[in-house]
């Protein structure tokens, strides 16, 4: 079986992918994916600065994040560019490498951890979706301790996405992270034993 993961930036999901790969599932990041795109010599990435202007690259060629961020997450306009660029290419690459586990393990589940599921539409990929959940405040002062930001740049990351109550509505598996990490881990136990998985 395979899960798409999700959930609000900060709210939790490497934190639960780790997890479900310790008890054995198999784990497909977007966020890894979408940084590998982003590697020197990557058309996707010379698409970017094709788009963006060379300012947006490092004196090393390497991509400047902070100056991307700084461009998209506070212009839904700008942010709407890139994803055209990104999006298409890390969905791609997501579905290739679930085929392959699938048909390589049909046993073991498969965790598709992906930021913008919902907002990308693309919750009939996956057989059932499970949603990180913290409250807005929560994930605020924790992304802010987590990457060294004031209060506009995480609220603008957060304004980004759609509001994290809507997402936990949408939800088949919640996992409330608002607690401690032991909290967490026990809820997974449990959606581990409902689903029979070894
Ligand atoms: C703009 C970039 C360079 C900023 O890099 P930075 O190192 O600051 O952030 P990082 O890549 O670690 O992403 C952190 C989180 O930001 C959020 N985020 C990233 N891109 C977007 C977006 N287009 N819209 C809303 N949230 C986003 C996600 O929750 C993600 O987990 C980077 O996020 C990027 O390349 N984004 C475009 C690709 C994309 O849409 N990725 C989202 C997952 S598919
Ligand atoms: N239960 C918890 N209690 C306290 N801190 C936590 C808890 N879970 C996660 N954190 C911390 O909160 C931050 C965000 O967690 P994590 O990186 O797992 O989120 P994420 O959803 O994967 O983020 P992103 O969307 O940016 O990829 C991290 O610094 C992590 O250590």
């Amino acid at each position: 079986m395979n899960i798409g993961l999700t959930g609000g930036i900060a709210s939790g999901k490497s934190t639960v992918s780790q997890y479900l790969v310790k008890r054995g599932a198999v784990l497909i990041d977007a966020d890894v994916i979408s940084r590998e795109m982003m590697m020197p010599g990557h058309p996707v990435l010379a698409a970017v600065v094709h788009t963006y202007g060379p300012s947006i690259l490092n004196p090393d060629g390497t991509l400047n994040r902070k100056k991307l961020g700084g461009i998209i997450f506070s212009n839904p306009q700008e942010r709407k560019v890139l994803e055209a660029i990104t999006h298409p290419a890390i969905r791609e690459e997501m579905q290739r490498r679930m085929a392959k586990f699938e048909a390589d393990d049909p046993q073991r589940l498969v965790v598709a951890d992906i930021p913008l599921l919902y907002e990308s539409k693309l919750e009939d990929l996956y057989d059932e979706i499970m949603v990180v959940y913290v409250p807005r405040q929560i994930q605020l002062n924790r992304l802010m301790l987590r990457d060294n930001l004031n209060q506009q740049e995480a609220e603008d990351r957060l304004n980004a996405q759609m509001d994290i109550e809507v997402k936990r509505e949408m939800a088949d598996i919640l996992i409330d992270n608002s607690l401690g990490i032991d909290e967490t881990e026990r809820q997974i136990d449990i959606f581990w034993r409902d689903k029979g998985l070894l």
